[in-house]
């Protein structure tokens, strides 16, 4: 029997598709103990009354930052899930870990292995070729488009082709609807596909002549997310400010 005792885990959105997913992952791990699942409504004292050490968020991107806010002017290490971080939200978080230099928060656009994977091929390959677009397609509650993983792939392979100096990719367009041909992110078209029946899927195309280059993942099912949580959870009490992505943890 180990004599470390089993680190207090805190589940914030834990009814929800994901949240549920986590709580059943946290309660089957001998080194974890879940002693707080919240979800809208429940007080966020339950964290504190209950002595968590780190929380995990998957809630809603209109909720999360105020989760934050109370997480870490609680000394709580913080794994998110939830989507909608922007620039400014995330220099709202450092200041808040500015002032409470102990506390580790991990926000990841995606907690799925080959999603991070998909990420960083993409990266990779955006300087060898032509054209590159993106095409994300979800189940149809998503409250956010493009998904926060399109935007951060559209960002690793924008700023992967600036440095490259490769040239503005050809596209012809003179006329359209609106919204034809994607939103732009750092450069890189990026389409929302929502549909009844899927999960989490993702393809970037990639385009030069006479060749294309398909990368795709597919999450089947919300476990996907676990393994990547759980290597958070365990890891960020080791890595106080805010670490961006689980790549790191994944030594990527
Ligand atoms: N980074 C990643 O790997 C992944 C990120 N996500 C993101 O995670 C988030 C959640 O996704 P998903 O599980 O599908 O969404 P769900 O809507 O299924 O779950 C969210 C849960 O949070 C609850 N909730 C809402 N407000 C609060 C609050 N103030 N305090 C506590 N709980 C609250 C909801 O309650 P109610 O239903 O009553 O609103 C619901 O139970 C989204 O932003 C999604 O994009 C999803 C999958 C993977
Ligand atoms: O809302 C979801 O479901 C997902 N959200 C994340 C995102 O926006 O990228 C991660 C995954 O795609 C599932």
């Amino acid at each position: 029997m180990s004599d470390t005792a089993a680190l207090r885990v805190g589940v914030l959105g834990a009814q929800g598709k994901v949240g549920t997913a986590i709580c059943e992952a946290v309660s089957a791990a001998p080194d974890l103990e879940l002693v707080a699942a919240v979800d809208r409504d429940d007080p966020l004292t339950d964290f504190t009354d209950n002595k968590a050490q780190v929380v995990v968020d998957f809630t809603h991107p209109d909720v999360v930052m105020g989760n934050l806010e109370f997480l870490i002017n609680n000394g709580i290490h913080v794994v998110v899930g939830t989507t909608g971080f922007d620039e400014n939200r995330l220099d709202q978080v450092r200041a808040w870990l500015d002032a409470n230099p102990e506390v580790g928060v991990l926000i990841a656009p995606n907690f799925a292995i080959g999603a991070v994977l998909c990420m960083k091929f993409a990266e990779q390959a955006a300087r060898f070729f032509d054209s590159v677009e993106i095409v994300e397609l979800h189940h149809p509650n998503k409250a956010d488009a493009p998904s926060g993983t399109a935007a951060r792939t559209a960002d690793l392979v924008g700023a992967a082709r600036a440095a490259a100096g490769c040239a503005p990719m050809p596209d012809a367009t003179s006329t359209s609807l609106d919204g034809a041909r994607g939103a732009e992110v750092n450069g890189v078209r990026v389409h929302s596909i929502r549909l009844a029946g899927l999960v989490a899927h993702q393809e970037v195309l990639l385009g030069t002549q006479g060749e294309t280059l398909t990368i795709r993942h597919d999450s089947i099912d919300r476990s996907s997310f676990a393994p990547g949580v759980l290597l958070g959870v365990r890891n960020i009490g080791q890595r106080p400010g805010l670490t961006i992505g689980i790549d790191p943890l994944m030594e990527l």
